[in-house]
């Protein structure tokens, strides 16, 4: 890692909350939800639990724009939420004949910007936040799935949207590289509205300002549980085992409630 990546990444334009609104999304025939309310708090990060198939991905896309459903997702500054979305998923999706600097910089060049000198002093700048300066000129292959996971964190962050939706995005990674992967998000994110799917309840409960859990069939959302302290909190913190044992039980109660 770099000794000095400079100041943190602050989001260039305030972050809103968002709220979706009597969302609905119906999918090979079945009603995944119908009269949702969901509302993601302004610069606060927001985790969503949730059986397997309960439509957390799904709300998700649909929040996205990139599924066709129900309800008004409506920020709180009023402007339109369209175009101030950033995706990050559990798949990197790095391009592997591209190096690792012009990955970040992929969402530039494909909507036909060219990359000048400010562009790519600020993607190096954003991999030397997640300790990959040096690595710039590699190829993705060269990388583990940590350091992959970090460029896609580095690409997601040089789109600089004050919106961040997160599907998922460390699930494929081991225990340890999850929890570097969890605190460096943290950080770099801060001040950010996130929307993160994940299967994990301490990552949850290390990460989000609020949890919610998605479940039943149609799904519902539960009421938030609000950990105490800051993001990230240590996984030793002392709330944080009993509100785990808390979600686990909601969740094993939601998977009984899914299959039935
Ligand atoms: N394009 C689609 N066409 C038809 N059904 C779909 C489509 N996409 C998802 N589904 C179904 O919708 C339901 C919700 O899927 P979704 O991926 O949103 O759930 P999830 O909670 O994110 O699950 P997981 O935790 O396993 O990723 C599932 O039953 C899935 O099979």
């Amino acid at each position: 890692m770099s000794n000095d990546p400079g100041p943190r990444p602050a989001p260039s334009a305030p972050s809103p909350a968002i709220h979706l609104r009597d969302g609905g999304l119906m999918l090979g025939g079945r009603m995944i939800f119908r009269h949702l309310t969901l509302a993601a708090a302004g610069g606060r990060i927001t985790c969503l639990l949730g059986p397997s198939g309960a439509g957390k991905s799904s709300l998700l896309r649909l929040i996205a724009g990139l599924a066709t459903g129900e309800g008004e997702i409506l920020a709180d500054d009023g402007q339109p939420v369209a175009g101030r979305i950033a995706w990050m998923g559990q798949q990197d999706l790095l391009l592997p004949w591209a190096s690792v600097l012009d990955n970040v910089m992929l969402g530039a060049k494909l909507r036909g910007n060219r990359a000048g000198p400010a562009a790519r002093d600020r993607a190096l700048a954003l991999l030397a936040h997640v300790g990959l300066a040096d690595r710039a000129a590699c190829r993705p292959d060269a990388l583990s799935g940590g350091m992959r996971q970090r460029v896609a964190l580095a690409r997601t962050l040089f789109e600089d949207r004050p919106i961040v939706l997160m599907d998922e995005p460390f699930s494929a990674l081991d225990a340890i590289t999850r929890l570097r992967l969890q605190d460096l998000a943290a950080g770099l994110l801060a001040g950010r509205t996130v929307l993160m799917v994940t299967h994990d309840p301490m990552e949850a409960l290390r990460l989000g300002h609020q949890v919610l859990v998605l479940s039943g069939r149609p799904a519902r959302l539960s009421n938030p549980i609000q950990p105490p302290g800051d993001s990230p909190r240590p996984p030793d913190h002392p709330a944080l085992l009993s509100l785990q044992g808390r979600l686990l039980a909601q969740l094993r109660g939601a998977v009984g409630e899914d299959a039935a």
